[in-house]
């Protein structure tokens, strides 16, 4: 048995289910070691709130981490300005991304073989100052790559996006042939990579109602679209459309698809989320690193309260850790 996978998890909007969360996962045993990359000083007042019995262990790089049940390895990051469920703070937003900063640097670094994250506010940290669309867009810029794919994933479905967070009056604009072409090159990469699928099959929506009716309801996909999909084809990749949105989640089209790729956040993550909300995992595809994510916001109604499900965080540690192992293989075969 080769060493096990160790992971940054990230706890998050201090003011959102996050902290919790990750305490909740160290009431059971580990598979994997996690490190929870976050304050300390937060993990603990939120677990004396919830009276949750996490006994919490500095970790220093290069230590194993804790993976029994009751024992939570931490790596302490100052700076949280607020410990309240329920309230957000702009004096912690600099620390949030700071956290984020240390698991990913701690990737780039080989301290962690993957990260995993918590859900953060978006709004709070743009209130702060701090220019932040997503984690997806924050760690394409860190890691210095020139595209990533959202992809959000359950046992029976896989969605990605071509564009994330955008407002809709700009999603026509960006999908242009060479966006479409990186994003579907990455995602038939990656899933042959990460889930050995050996010539994934895609399902790619439309843009317009009814896939644009043959021009009559928009242009973009004849203009844009369909090309873009003709000239990848002839690079062997299995791509069918692009298809009506409103009927290509139907199991006429899904039953022989391995992933679908959809035109802008609303109109694949809504599907996903009905089918499977709790128990999916957002993937970000096309980074040097392993990140995987929550497929829920920071849930504020919730912070404190010991309702928040732990479902999706679980799903997201597990298949981190299936893709870090993955990744761990293949460079120790180029090793060889
Ligand atoms: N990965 C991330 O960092 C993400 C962050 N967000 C951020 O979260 C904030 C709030 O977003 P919303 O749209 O309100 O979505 P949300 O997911 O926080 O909440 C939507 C509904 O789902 C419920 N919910 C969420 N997580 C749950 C859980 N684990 N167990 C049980 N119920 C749960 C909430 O109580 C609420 O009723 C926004 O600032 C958004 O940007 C949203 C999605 C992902
Ligand atoms: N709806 C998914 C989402 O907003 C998560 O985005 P990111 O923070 O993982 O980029």
């Amino acid at each position: 048995m080769s060493n096990p996978v160790v992971l940054a998890l990230t706890a998050g909007e201090p003011a959102g289910i996050g902290p919790e969360l990750c305490l909740q996962l160290a009431l059971e045993s580990r598979t994997c070691g996690v490190v929870v990359v976050a304050s300390r000083p937060l993990l603990e007042a939120r677990a004396k709130q919830m009276n949750l019995a996490v006994e919490l262990r500095p970790w220093q790089p290069g230590e194993a981490p804790e993976m029994k049940a009751g024992l939570l390895s931490v790596l302490h990051v100052e700076g949280c300005a607020n410990d309240q469920p329920g309230s957000l703070d702009t004096g912690s937003s600099a620390y949030v991304v700071r956290t984020l900063e240390v698991a990913a640097n701690g990737c780039l670094d080989g301290e962690f073989d993957g990260m995993v994250t918590a859900p953060v506010h978006k709004g709070v940290i743009n209130d702060a100052g701090i220019l932040f669309s997503g984690h997806t867009e924050f760690l394409q810029e860190l890691c210095g790559v020139e595209r990533v794919v959202m992809m959000l994933a359950t046992e029976e479905l896989r969605v990605a996006l071509v564009t994330t967070h955008l407002p809709l009056k700009d999603v026509s604009a960006a999908i242009t042939p060479e966006r479409l072409t990186q994003v579907t090159r990455i995602l038939d990469t990656d899933l042959k990579k990460f889930f050995g699928i050996a010539r994934p099959r895609i399902l790619v929506a439309g843009l317009n109602p009814h896939a644009g009716e043959g021009g009559h309801l928009g242009r973009e996909e004849i203009d844009t679209i369909e090309p873009t999909l003709e000239s990848l084809r002839t690079e062997g990749l299995s791509l069918t459309g692009p298809l009506p949105a409103d009927t290509l989640f139907t199991p006429h089209w899904l039953d022989q698809a391995d992933a679908v790729l959809a035109m802008y956040h609303d109109q694949g993550l809504p599907v996903l989320k009905f089918q499977g909300f709790g128990r999916a995992v957002n993937i970000t595809l096309g980074l040097p690193i392993v990140r995987t994510s929550v497929d829920h916001g920071t849930a504020l109604d919730l912070a404190g309260t010991g309702r928040a499900d732990a479902g999706s965080l679980h799903t997201a540690l597990k298949v981190g850790e299936q893709m870090a192992r993955c990744r761990k293989s293949a460079i120790e075969e180029t090793r060889l």
